[in-house]
């Protein structure tokens, strides 16, 4: 199943610099495991924005939720999810 969702980071105003980075290293490594692994298709930053998008292919919501509630940064951002299904026009 392919989903859409959108993250927003709000990290606290009192978070050190170095946790800032370690917690963004964490994550960077995380995201890009599960990109090499083919689950999570897209991800694009919202110009201007702390934000992406990003398009996962798992199998369920529970794999979904076990994967984003594994991201580091899981407990400073708001999360949409928006479930896709197969647009009746789409040619592929
Ligand atoms: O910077 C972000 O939008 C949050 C994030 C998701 C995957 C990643 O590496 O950073």
């Amino acid at each position: 199943m392919l989903y859409l969702v959108r993250m927003d980071v709000n990290l606290p105003l009192d978070m050190s610099q170095e946790r800032a980075d370690a917690v963004k290293s964490q994550e960077r490594k995380y995201s890009q495991q599960l990109q090499r692994d083919g689950r999570w298709v897209h991800l694009w930053r919202v110009v201007g924005e702390y934000s992406n998008y990003s398009v996962f292919d798992v199998s369920d919501n529970d794999e979904l939720h076990e994967l984003l509630s594994g991201l580091p940064l899981f407990p400073y951002m708001d999360m949409k999810v928006t479930p896709l299904a197969k647009h009746p026009s789409a040619v592929d």
